[in-house]
């Protein structure tokens, strides 16, 4: 079973079972259940007999088309709960996975308050409750009481340590149903010793469905493929577009059993390799450097990663940050080469200019994203004495904080990705005049908030480089490409990348 039907879901999980089922290799396809945008399910798996369309966009041009058919079910919460939870109490049931993005795992709200929502369903307890994770708390319970066996809950969303984060919740619930005695017997302990969480890295650019791909299929003769939004925000399409190359890497903890998805390629490991693996990619080898080409790009003019990749600077800005600033603090997973992954990633995958992807799409949230994709390597190059001598981490710091004037290099103005930190810092930005100087105390508490840098940038000796940085990029119109130029051709110069 699996939870979240949108774009990541359709073009790899589902893929992968239909590939099982392609060799004889299983007999069963995966029930899909909507918990948030039931939309997806009425329009976009219902009217299509739960088929969906995958178009894989590879670097040769070449659209490869494949109709997946393992979806046997689609559900939708609000109307088919009974099913759900008639499904958790079925013995063979191994495995219930999710992308429900980062928020789908979170029970409080910005200020760590319980959202109020998720603070009823505490009260009203598991026969009664409304929200997504209570909900699966109450059929794990269901199970427990009814079949008694094991289960393994896998996230498959893009956040650190993901596997940890869906138990905290769960176990959040759990406590406080206990707590006001809503638990029957045994059934706390059933939860903790026969429900595993399994880590998982899970790595393939998906971008939405565009409507360059849409005209493609239409004049193949496919009818009724127009994307759309949903009241949700959901992009979706009755067909998804994605990159070829992909990456699954599981903790291999599954009480119940689990499908032989390595004939599929997803690799089964250790919870102390997924980590190492998802550090290499998310850290280094992959999102640290899509991050900057998100921030430059809408600096930029861009609106195509792949555009941006045959960009001099740009070429050279993520070259030369991966190559002297990221791989010496890298640490090798074992089970996938972060040179060999780094090459793919900058030769083939970035540039590949029929993936419809957006500095726009990248830069979404990047507030939530520096620390992680910047401070880990940065917190690693402070113990090793070497943190003063970086330029280009520093030099996309200070871009961040340009971005959010809202301003591009010729001077339009230009609208910011959705960002929770946007109206809280973008005003302080936008109130530094064109060609103004400041100090690191102008850029207070900005510069010192850890929970953005993941670093402290003072003790890493950074503060005033950004600052100098962004004075330079703030100069006028042309100042972001003169600056990023100056500094991304003469760093490095006579260390081969
Ligand atoms: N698109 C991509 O390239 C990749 C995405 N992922 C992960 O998968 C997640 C989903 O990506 P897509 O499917 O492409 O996005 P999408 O926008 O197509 O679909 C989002 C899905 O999350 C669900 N959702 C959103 N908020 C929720 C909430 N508060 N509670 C429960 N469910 C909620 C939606 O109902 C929908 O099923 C990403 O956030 C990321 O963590 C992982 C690798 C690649
Ligand atoms: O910056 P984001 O929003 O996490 O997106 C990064 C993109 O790269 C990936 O990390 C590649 O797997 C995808 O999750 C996503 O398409």
């Amino acid at each position: 079973m699996h939870f979240g039907t949108g774009n990541i879901f359709r073009a790899f999980p589902a893929v992968l079972c239909q590939t099982l089922l392609n060799q004889g290799l299983t007999e069963t396809g995966i029930v899909c259940c909507e918990g948030y945008d039931e939309e997806i399910i009425t329009r976009c798996m219902r009217p299509f007999d739960n088929l969906s369309l995958i178009v894989t966009l590879c670097a040769n041009e070449k659209m490869e088309k494949e109709l997946v058919a393992s979806v046997t079910e689609s559900l939708a919460l609000s109307t088919d709960e009974d099913r759900v939870r008639e499904i958790f109490k079925t013995p063979s049931l191994q495995m219930v996975s999710f992308t429900i993005t980062e928020k789908g795992y979170s029970l409080r709200g910005a200020d760590r308050e319980l959202l109020p929502a998720i603070r009823n369903d505490l009260e009203r307890g598991p026969e009664h409750c409304t929200m997504f994770l209570p909900r699966l708390v109450s059929y794990c319970l269901t199970r427990g009481k009814t079949c008694g066996k094991p289960l393994a809950l896998v996230s498959m969303d893009n956040c650190s340590h993901n596997g940890e984060k869906l138990k905290l919740a769960v176990f959040e619930i759990l406590d406080a149903w206990k707590e006001k005695g809503y638990l029957e017997e045994g059934a706390y302990e059933y939860v903790q010793n026969h429900i595993s969480f399994p880590w998982s890295m899970i790595d393939k650019i998906t971008p939405r469905p565009h409507e360059s791909v849409q005209r493609a299929l239409e004049a193949d003769g496919w009818e009724d493929m127009a994307p759309f939004v949903t009241s949700k925000n959901t992009y979706i399409a009755p067909f998804v577009n994605a990159e070829k190359p992909q990456y699954l890497v599981i903790e291999d903890d599954f009480p119940n059993g689990r499908p032989c998805l390595e004939k599929a390629g997803v690799m089964f490991t250790s919870r102390e390799t997924v980590n190492a693996v998802e550090k290499m990619k998310v850290c280094t080898c992959l999102n640290p450097l899509h991050t900057s080409l998100a921030v430059f790009g809408c600096l930029l003019g861009y609106q195509s990663i792949a555009a941006e990749m045959k960009d001099e600077d740009l070429v050279g800005l993520t070259e030369k940050m991966s190559a002297h600033e990221g791989l010496p603090v890298v640490v090798d997973p074992g089970i996938i080469d972060p040179r060999a992954f780094l090459q793919e990633v900058l030769k083939e995958r970035f540039p590949n200019p029929f993936i419809p992807d957006t500095p726009q799409r990248i830069a979404t949230d990047t507030s939530q994203k520096l620390s992680i994709r910047f401070g880990e390597d940065i917190k690693l190059h402070l113990a090793r004495g070497t943190a003063h001598s970086l330029v280009l981490m520093p030099l996309v710091f200070a871009g961040w904080l340009r971005y959010l004037k809202g301003v591009d290099d010729q001077g339009n103005a230009f609208a910011c990705s959705s960002d929770p930190l946007l109206n809280k810092l973008q005003p302080g930005m936008q109130a530094i005049a064109e060609g103004a100087v400041v100090s690191a105390e102008d850029l207070e508490p900005t510069l010192s908030d850890l929970r953005i840098w993941g670093a402290d940038l003072q003790a890493a000796g950074l503060k005033e480089r950004v600052v100098q940085y962004f004075n330079e990029f703030n100069a006028g119109p042309g100042a972001v490409r003169q600056t990023l130029h100056k500094y991304v051709t003469a760093c490095y110069p006579n260390e081969p990348s």
